[in-house]
């Protein structure tokens, strides 16, 4: 899968301004868009997943052009197949861990009741290891199964491709190193395409294929490892 884009947004707050004007293009399944605090990666992202709104440029997913400022082409999030992690996984509380990964799937296809009983969510469950505890809620459960969860819940609608903002930087260091590394084994096993920002160097060596340094809302270098 291929993803191009080139997007253009200008934001103010006050008297500061910020120019974002971001292109890039990879078919690379591990793509790493790193730079420092501010520096335009979340804007980015959110654009991608439809969360943001360019004021000029398109992004395109292989053949499909989720937006395109000149040709008023703008796909709506719930129809551009792609999966946003959260930094903070965003789970709903109130919902057990199989209820948040039944969520992830279209709207109306799941019994809130009974969310193991949809054969995608037990294969996320199952492939996530989360079965001692599906019928818990996010509070009760450790770090890394909050990420598990909140990981099978953006795969179980099964996405062109997966944002990931900062997915590590709620764990302590320790999990953190090891989550990592389960991601990135996980990424090769599913073949899923990635695309995570970060300002951690540790993240691009784990899962960059591709990296894409970013400053002051431009990309400043590129390299394939
Ligand atoms: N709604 C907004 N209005 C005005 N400025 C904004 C808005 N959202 C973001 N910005 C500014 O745009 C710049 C880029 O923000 P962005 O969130 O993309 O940074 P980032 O690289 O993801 O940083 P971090 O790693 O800290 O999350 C920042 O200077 C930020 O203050």
């Amino acid at each position: 899968m291929s993803v191009e884009l080139h997007i253009q947004k200008k934001l103010r707050a006050g008297d500061r301004e910020f120019d974002l004007d971001i292109a890039f293009a990879s078919d690379s399944e591990r793509i790493v868009l790193y730079g420092p605090s501010g520096s335009g990666k979340s804007l980015t992202l959110k654009a991608m997943a439809g969360l943001m709104t360019p004021d000029a440029g398109y992004i395109r997913l292989d053949d499909r052009m989720l937006f395109d400022a000149q040709q008023q082409i703008n796909v709506r999030v719930q129809e551009r197949n792609v999966a946003y992690l959260f930094q903070d996984y965003a789970l709903f509380p109130h919902l057990t861990v199989a209820q948040n990964i039944a969520f992830g799937l279209a709207r109306g296809c799941f019994n809130l009741r009974k969310p193991a009983s949809h054969p995608a969510v037990q294969k996320w469950i199952t492939a996530f290891e989360l079965q001692a505890i599906a019928g818990s809620h996010p509070a009760q459960i450790s770090g890394g199964q909050r990420q598990r969860v909140a990981l099978a819940r953006a795969l179980v609608s099964e996405p062109d491709i997966l944002l990931l903002d900062e997915p590590f930087s709620a764990l302590d260091l320790s999990l953190r190193e090891r989550m990592r590394h389960e991601l990135a084994e996980l990424q090769q096993r599913l073949g899923v395409h990635m695309l995570l920002i970060t300002h951690d160097p540790a993240d691009v060596d784990a899962l960059g294929d591709e990296v894409f340094e970013i400053r002051d809302g431009r990309i400043s270098a590129q390299r394939s490892l």
